[in-house]
C-alpha cells in the first residue's frame, strides 16, 4: 500500500501525477483547525505532508501521530516548530537553491524601484500628470556606485552581492555571524558589525531568516543609525523589522524609503499606513514568484517528500539529525 500523504497546495498536473505514483494523496485546502476537525482520520493516518504557508506546531502534531516527513514548498521554515518535529523524528524538507537567483532579482527590483521611484512616477504618468519636462520633484537617486549592505549573507545574499558588484559597481558591506570567504573573494564584500553597516550603507538589504535572534532585529534604534538618505529593503521575513518603528522612520524622514516584499502580517492589511506612504514600494511576497521558479520549487518539494519517505534523503533536509 502507498503511504498516505496530505497535500495542502495546488500542484501542476505532472507533479501531482508524480506524487500520486508514490503516495495515496488527499488534497486539502489548508491545515486549519477546522480542516483538521473535518478530516481527523486523514490527519491521523498521514505519513507525509506537502505544502506551504501553514503553521506546523506542537498542537498540529498532536493530530498526526504517524507523520514521518514534512515537505515545505519554500526555503524559509519559520512556520515549522523544528524542535517539536525533531523530537518526534519527523524529517523536515525545504527548497533552497532553486529560488535563490529569482529572489535576488526581486531584491534588485526593490532597490531600483525605490531609488528611482519607478512605481510612483509611473502612476503619475497614468493619471495624466506628465504634462511637460519633469522637474526635480520627480527625480530619484542613483543606485550604481552606492554602498549596498547585506544582512543575511547566505545563498540569496550572495546572489544579491553578485548583481550589485558586477551589475552596478556597488561596494558591498555585510554583517554575519562569521566571515563569508566567497563573498569577500568574488565580490570584494567587506565584513563589518551591524552598527557600521547601518551607518555606511545606502541600501540596507535583509535576506535573513526569521528566528528568535532575528525577530525585530531592525527597530527604532537601528533605523536611527541609518543615513537619512538610505533605503531599507526587506525580502527576508516581515517580523525581522519592527514595522511600527519603520513606519515612524519613514514618516519622520529618519530614512529615505523602503522596499518591502514581506510584512509582519500577510496579506498586508489594506489599512496599513505603509500603503499611504509614497516612499514605500510594497510587493505581495513575490520573491520567488515566477512561473519557472515556482514550478521548480514544487518539483523539488515533491522529490524531497519522495526521498524522505523512502529513506533516501541526500539534500534539502532542515533537521538531518533525525536521519541518523
Ligand atoms: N521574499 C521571499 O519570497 C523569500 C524570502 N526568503 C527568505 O530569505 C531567507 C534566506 O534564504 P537563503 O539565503 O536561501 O538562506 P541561507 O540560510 O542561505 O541564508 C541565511 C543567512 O542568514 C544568516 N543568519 C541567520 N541568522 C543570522 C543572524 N542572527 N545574524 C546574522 N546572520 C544571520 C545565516 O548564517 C545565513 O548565512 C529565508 O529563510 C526566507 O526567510 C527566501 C525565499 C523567498
Ligand atoms: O521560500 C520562501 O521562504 C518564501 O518566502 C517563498 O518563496
Amino acid at each position: 500500500m502507498k503511504p498516505p500523504v496530505i497535500l495542502y497546495k495546488t500542484l501542476p498536473d505532472d507533479l501531482l501525477t508524480r506524487l500520486e505514483s508514490h503516495f495515496t494523496v488527499t488534497q486539502l485546502k489548508d491545515l486549519s483547525p477546522e480542516t483538521i476537525k473535518q478530516n481527523a482520520q486523514t490527519f491521523a493516518e498521514a505519513e507525509g505532508i506537502l505544502g506551504s504557508s501553514e503553521k506546523v506546531d506542537k498542537a498540529f502534531l498532536e493530530h498526526t501521530p504517524k507523520l514521518r516527513a514534512a515537505s515545505t514548498v519554500s526555503v524559509g521554515y519559520d512556520n515549522f516548530d523544528v524542535e517539536a518535529l525533531t523530537e518526534r523524528q519527523i524529517v523536515l524538507m525545504h527548497t533552497p537553491t532553486v529560488l535563490t537567483e529569482t529572489v535576488a532579482d526581486t531584491m534588485m527590483t526593490l532597490v531600483l524601484a525605490t531609488a528611482r521611484r519607478a512605481l510612483e512616477v509611473a502612476e503619475r504618468v497614468k493619471i495624466g500628470e506628465w504634462k511637460g519636462s519633469i522637474g526635480a520633484d520627480w527625480f530619484g537617486i542613483d543606485v550604481h556606485h552606492k554602498t549596498l549592505g547585506i544582512l543575511g549573507m547566505g545563498r540569496i545574499g550572495l546572489a544579491l552581492a553578485q548583481r550589485a558588484h558586477f551589475g552596478f559597481n556597488m561596494p558591498i558591506l555585510y554583517n554575519a555571524r562569521r566571515h563569508h570567504q566567497e563573498a569577500e573573494d568574488r565580490f570584494n564584500a567587506r565584513y563589518c558589525n551591524l552598527d557600521t553597516l547601518l551607518a555606511e550603507s545606502d541600501f540596507v538589504c535583509i535576506s535573513l531568516p526569521l528566528t528568535d535572534e532575528t525577530y525585530h532585529l531592525i527597530g527604532a534604534e537601528q533605523l536611527a543609525k541609518m543615513k537619512s538618505s538610505a533605503i531599507l529593503i526587506n525580502a527576508g521575513r516581515g517580523p525581522v523589522v519592527d514595522e511600527k518603528a519603520l513606519i515612524q522612520a519613514l514618516v519622520d524622514g529618519t530614512i529615505h524609503a523602503a522596499g518591502l516584499d514581506v510584512f509582519e502580517q500577510e496579506p498586508l492589511p489594506v489599512d496599513s499606513p505603509l500603503l499611504s506612504l509614497p516612499n514605500v514600494v510594497a510587493l505581495p511576497h513575490i520573491g520567488s514568484a515566477t512561473h519557472e521558479t515556482r514550478y521548480n520549487m514544487a518539483a523539488c518539494a515533491v522529490d524531497n517528500l519522495i526521498a524522505a519517505l523512502s529513506g533516501k534523503v541526500k539534500e534539502n533536509c532542515v533537521n538531518p539529525q533525525v536521519l541518523k
